[in-house]
């Protein structure tokens, strides 16, 4: 990866350099500006004739949610200006902080709705220091560095449930000696099937065969089963063969509600539930009403509807009508949403997010996008004079290239790539004869584009 001295542009002489941010309401891409003002935003400097040249001091980034001192660091070391703080915040205090945040790092809580994006004004990149990106909009995530700490909780828990080690716990740590063997059994040889089998999902089908559980899955998408697991057609036949049933799909439409009375009816009497996707997936006075008539013997939820912005009490408030009857059921173990809340996850998903970012913000290189193509050019030699990099990100129509290199052509362009991925295009472009009122010029016209949706020129 370039280092931010790498990329430092030149302060001397170009008398009119900046950097600039800029963005069309009528975008379909989901940037987070395109719902502020259309007008140019450039970052001044003392003078307001002279814009700031990209400076890795002036970028703002705002951490939420205890993300990672290994991620925080790789931030901090490219000199950009570091907030953190370890909880998600509330929308109205997330209104007041993102206003002049170019960057902001989230976890799974913190949800980044259409009226904080409108204040996020300078906002140019979201990182999702996670897996799950159901945020509405969600730039660079960590794919799989927490998978295989959930695969492993969920194994935990199948043994857990299996010998009912919640509950006897509980009595121990109460002073009561309750030694039984009634409906406490081994895992070797039960089926386990897995809702969802992806990053998460696969790496349990391996680890439950390798302790001699049979495998069953049910997925949208045909895949290949690991070892010997097979693909069930239909998720009520995933229901009725399995002993465990554990759940590792994204939050979609789809899976809301997706364990519902109909999918407990269908499951064998004494089977088990574990969910640590997302809350809304099972729907949990359904599953009350299950393990109160025996139908299901125990459960894990590692997730939940309404999840609190951050540590402390939780149950003991009315946001969930239904915590009284889950603390009053046996065999019913409840996590905080651990699953991926490991020293390893957590240090793997740090730096894999925080690289991506701070090469996004300081060469416009987005691999690793979630909602961009992935598009990169080899390191940009800003100490070379005269040189720039044109970052545009623009609807994906026709004739808008043939528009950009009108632009761009009358110039020393050393190299250039662009992608798309359905309704947004990304260009990159190096110009090597560039000055001050090139690249005014150069910006004002990709400006006017009717197509662009975010013009940035790095020098
Ligand atoms: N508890 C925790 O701390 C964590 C929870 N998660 C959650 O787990 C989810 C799964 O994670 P990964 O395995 O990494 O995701 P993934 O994207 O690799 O796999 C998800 C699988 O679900 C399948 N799927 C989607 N819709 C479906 C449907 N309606 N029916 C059946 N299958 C469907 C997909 O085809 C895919 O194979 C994440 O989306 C996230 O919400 C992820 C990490 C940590
Ligand atoms: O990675 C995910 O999607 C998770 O659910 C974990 O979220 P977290 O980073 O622990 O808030």
């Amino acid at each position: 990866m370039t280092s931010a001295k790498d990329i430092r542009p030149r302060q001397d002489d170009l008398a009119f350099q900046a950097q600039y941010f800029s963005t069309s309401p009528s975008a379909s891409f989901h940037s987070p500006s395109s719902h502020g003002s259309a007008l140019a935003r450039v970052i001044p400097v003392a003078n307001a004739k002279h814009l700031k040249p990209f400076a890795t001091e002036d970028i703002k980034v705002l951490l939420l949610e205890n993300v990672n001192q290994a991620g925080r660091e790789i931030l901090q070391q490219q000199g950009y200006q570091v907030e953190f703080l370890k909880s998600s915040l509330p929308e109205d205090q997330l209104i007041e902080k993102i206003r002049d945040v170019h960057v902001i790092g989230i976890r799974s809580k913190t949800k980044l709705s259409e009226r904080v994006l409108k204040e996020a004004k300078n906002l140019i990149v979201i990182g999702c220091f996670c897996i799950g990106t159901n945020q509405g909009i969600a730039v660079f995530n960590s794919p799989f560095s927490n998978s295989r700490s959930v695969a492993e909780l969920v194994i935990g828990e199948i043994i857990a449930l299996a010998r009912q080690l919640g509950d006897r716990s509980n009595e121990m740590h109460n002073g009561t000696w309750n030694k039984v063997s009634n409906k406490c059994w081994e895992i070797r040889g039960k089926t386990l099937g897995i809702i969802g089998y992806g990053h998460i999902g696969a790496q349990l089908s391996v680890l439950a065969e390798a302790m001699g559980m049979s495998v069953i899955f049910f997925d949208v998408v045909n895949l290949m089963a690991l070892g010997t697991a097979r693909q069930m057609e239909t998720l009520d036949d995933l229901m009725a063969e399995a002993d465990f049933i554990t759940c590792h799909v994204p939050e979609l439409p789809e899976t809301k509600g997706m364990i519902g009375r109909a999918q407990f009816e269908k499951m064998k009497t004494g089977s088990y539930l574990i969910n640590a996707s997302r809350g809304t997936v099972v729907d949990i006075p359904a599953l009350i009403d299950a393990m109160r008539s025996g139908k299901v013997a125990g459960a894990a939820l590692d997730v939940y509807p309404n999840e609190p912005a951050g540590n402390g009490d939780y149950f003991n408030n009315d946001l969930n009508e239904w915590a009284e009857d889950l603390r009053s059921l046996k065999n019913l173990i409840l996590t905080p949403h651990i699953g991926g809340s490991t020293e390893e996850a957590q240090s793997a998903i740090g730096v894999e997010v925080a690289q991506a970012l701070t090469r996004y913000v300081n060469e416009g290189a987005t691999l690793g996008a979630v909602n961009l193509p992935e598009v990169n050019l080899r390191s940009l030699t800003l100490d070379e004079p005269n040189h720039a990099r044109v970052v545009y990100i623009h609807q994906n129509i026709p004739g808008v290239l043939r528009k950009v290199n009108e632009v761009i052509g009358d110039h020393n362009v050393d190299k250039q790539m662009t992608d798309s991925r359905g309704d947004v295009a990304y260009l990159m472009a190096d110009i090597s004869d560039v000055n001050a009122s090139v690249i005014k010029d150069l910006y004002e016209r990709l400006e006017s584009l009717p197509s662009r949706i975010m013009t940035r020129i790095l020098y």
